[in-house]
């Protein structure tokens, strides 16, 4: 509720006016809610005053507390909009007055925005940093550097004449300038696991007909979801269900068996299931251990081998033969290549480095990005299903193939809990097809009948998780929209054009001009209009 005009006063709080000294005396704080037309009291409550400046919008304000039952709220309210002045909040008007008085920067209210709906205890973590000014504070810092940059060519070009000195000052400009244009990259790389956390982990669930995918998604949703039927072809259209998994938000997407197919509808289907694979952070694979008679084959031969040639062969690892398996099936739906084909250019263009663009600007770069949007960081699990009736998973447990370049504890093929490592030797045999289809993040053999191996794939896909999601960011500055990150890309190009041609002191200042006022539009300093609306309307009506 909104009071343009200070009419607070006695008869409305039972002897509670306003102005008051500004003490919160907490017996007086309680007190009865009078209907200033009648006097009569329409309910015993808390009101509490924040006097202005130290209030959350900068302005005088009365907080009523009331009690909750429907008819209270109804008199309350009624009877204060019966006064003049007085008219309900906008969504979000109080958080976007303080932003106007200058208490919360453009970061901070989006900070408040998502921990107003945070899910998870990584949202509310993150949510919290940001509404408390990490932010803010890393952006303050980088555009101070900035400004020092501007100032100092502003200086050379004023009193340019003395060269030597203009000469010196460039060069000390220039350095500042690059370490900060680093320093942004750096954090622009890592910048989508701040996004990850707000928006949610995507875990697009693929495989053949009948693997059991759909039997897959009710499991870790802990629904029935999902339809599941022996029929093959069963699922057609993508099913989302979001889950809170270890604190992190993921949404599980089930899709349409993958398969050479004359229907129509499930030609439609599948090219969803493609597109769900694309943009994922997590593509679990799921196979039918029942009906891959290639695994067993190819452990049967190598066993003799490994027999034949003593207990360290190097040799095809059975994590090894399951990435092949998960490659193969991927690339036999979408092509030679796997998931890298389907966005290749942009995957392609990703990895170039910034000082050696040709013309394409980092925005340019950012939509082709999202038109096929494949994230940097995703990785590929496979899910060995159907263990309880296939021969196999005994065998994969009781395999004992060496992996070459594993490290660390986890370097041991299989592990004892039924899962397998990450594989991560630069010198491994299948490094290209891990390229070409995301990163291997390993295998567990589950069955989604009798629900053994849940817990344990619980386990490791809470693992990429949280290896997709972890910040190595120090000063706890995380783009967590996209909106953060492209401006810090529009400053990131400005200061790169700024370092091609820093010898021309004119020119230049005025790329370091576009720097700062990018970095001025993360925080709000600078031309917001056309996302305040936007911003504010996240918000409930009180807030
Ligand atoms: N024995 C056994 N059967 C399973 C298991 N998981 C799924 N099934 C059965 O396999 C059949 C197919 O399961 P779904 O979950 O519908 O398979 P899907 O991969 O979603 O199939 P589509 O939607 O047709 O692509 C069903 O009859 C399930 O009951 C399992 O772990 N063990
Ligand atoms: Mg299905």
């Amino acid at each position: 509720m909104l009071v343009t005009r200070s009419w607070l006063s006695a008869p409305v709080l039972g002897g509670l006016g306003w102005p008051s000294s500004g003490s919160l005396d907490p017996e007086q704080a309680f007190t009865s809610i009078n209907s200033p037309e009648t006097g009569e009291t329409l309910d015993r409550g808390i009101a509490l005053r924040f006097p202005g400046p130290a209030s959350f919008t900068g302005e005088n304000v009365v907080e009523l507390h009331t009690h909750g039952g429907p008819a209270v709220v109804r008199a309350v309210l009624e009877a204060l909009q019966n006064q003049p002045g007085v008219r309900l909040a906008e969504p979000g008007e109080f958080t976007q007055r303080a932003f106007q008085a200058g208490k919360l920067d453009l970061t901070e209210v989006e900070g408040l925005a998502d921990l107003l709906a945070a899910e998870t205890e990584a949202q509310r973590i993150q949510a919290l940093q940001q509404s408390t000014g990490a932010l803010r504070k890393a952006m303050a810092t980088w555009r101070s550097t900035l400004l020092r940059c501007l100032a100092s060519s502003e200086a050379i070009i004023d009193f340019g004449e003395d060269e030597e000195i203009s000469a010196d000052v460039s060069l000390d400009v220039l350095k500042m300038a690059q370490q900060l244009r680093r320093h942004l990259q750096k954090h622009v790389t890592s910048s989508r696991r701040g996004e990850l956390i707000r928006t949610g982990v995507k875990v697009a669930i693929v495989g053949r007909p009948n693997a059991g995918k759909s039997s897959l998604l009710n499991a870790l949703a802990a629904r029935d979801a999902a339809i599941v039927s022996s029929t093959p072809g069963t699922t057609r259209d993508t099913v989302e269900v979001a889950v809170d998994l270890a604190g992190q938000k993921v949404t599980l997407v089930d899709t349409a068996g993958l398969r050479e197919s004359a229907d129509e509808v499930e030609r439609m289907g599948m090219e969803r299931a493609r597109s769900a694979m694309t943009s994922a952070d997590i593509i679990a694979v799921v196979l039918d251990l029942q009906s891959e008679p290639e695994l067993a084959t190819t452990l049967q031969q190598q066993e003799q081998q490994r027999d034949s040639a003593g207990a360290h062969q190097q040799g095809l690892g059975a994590p090894d033969i399951l990435m092949l398996l998960g490659k193969r099936l991927i690339e036999e739906v979408v092509g030679p290549g796997g998931v890298g084909s389907l966005h290749s250019e942009a995957a392609g263009e990703q990895n170039r480095e910034p000082e050696s663009s040709g013309g394409t600007s980092a925005l340019e770069q950012q939509e082709s990005d999202s038109a096929v949007s494949r994230p940097q960081h995703q990785r590929m699990l496979l899910v060995l299903n159907k263990s309880d009736l296939s021969p196999l998973s005994q065998q994969l447990q009781a395999s004992s193939a060496p992996i070459d370049g594993g490290s660390g504890p986890d370097s041991s093929p299989m592990m004892s809990n039924g899962t397998f490592p990450t594989k991560t030797g630069t010198e491994s045999s299948l490094r290209s097809s891990e390229e070409a289809s995301g990163d291997m993040a390993g295998a567990v053999a589950i069955s989604c009948r009798t629900g053994d191996g849940l817990d344990r794939l619980l386990a490791k896909l809470s693992q990429v998780v949280a290896d997709i999601t972890q910040s190595g960011d120090a000063d706890g500055a995380i783009f967590t929209r996209l909106r953060h990150r492209q401006l810090i890309e529009e400053c990131v190009e400005a200061l790169l054009r700024f370092e091609s041609i820093w010898e021309q002191p004119e020119l230049a200042a005025e790329e370091l001009r576009a720097a700062a006022h990018a970095l001025g539009k993360v925080t709000g300093a600078i031309d917001t209009e056309d996302i305040l609306d936007a911003l504010f309307g996240e918000f409930c009506i009180g807030k």
